[in-house]
């Protein structure tokens, strides 16, 4: 099972809860981490995480994962649509990773139908709302097997 988990958010999800909650809900980021801290922690799983507005702040922060990091679960709001510098960042490191969508993507505009990251997932998750992200911890935690530490 994953002994280490990060759990990355884009752009805006920081207002999550406040506004549109017809279609994110009214859970608020804090909420969402802190009961994946608390999931993490019932499974002794290593758990971090990291929300930026900011394309090259996430990026960096892939590149730390790299040997640290066993699965990266990532929200990568509308970054989603947008970036293959991300793309390229989560391939590059080398790490499994689940892609989280609070909504239905599929159910919306038809630019948000497009990912630069679903071809490259282990699994997609969307429209579950921020039981996604439970989900996305559970999987982890039963199929993704931990890294060897480079010595
Ligand atoms: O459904 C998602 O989780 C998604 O990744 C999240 C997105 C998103 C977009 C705008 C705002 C927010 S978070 C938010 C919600 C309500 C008010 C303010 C910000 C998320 C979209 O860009 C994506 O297409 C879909």
């Amino acid at each position: 099972m994953a002994k280490s988990i990060l759990l990355i958010n884009g752009p805006n999800l920081n207002l999550l809860g406040a506004r549109e909650p017809s279609i994110y809900g009214s859970t608020t980021l804090p909420d969402v981490i802190h009961a994946a801290t608390q999931q993490c922690a019932s499974k002794s799983i290593a758990f971090s995480h990291i929300q930026s507005n900011h394309e090259g702040v996430l990026i960096d922060r892939i590149h730390e994962a790299r040997g640290d990091v066993d699965c990266i679960i990532i929200n990568p709001g509308a970054f989603t649509h947008t970036s293959v510098a991300i793309r390229d960042a989560i391939v590059g490191v080398d790490i499994p990773f689940v892609e989280v969508h609070i909504s239905n993507v599929h159910k919306r505009e038809a630019f948000r139908h497009h990912s630069y990251l679903s071809d490259k997932a282990e699994a997609v998750v969307c429209g579950l709302g921020v039981f996604g992200y439970e989900a996305a911890i559970e999987w982890a935690s039963r199929n993704v097997k931990p890294k060897e530490k480079a010595q």
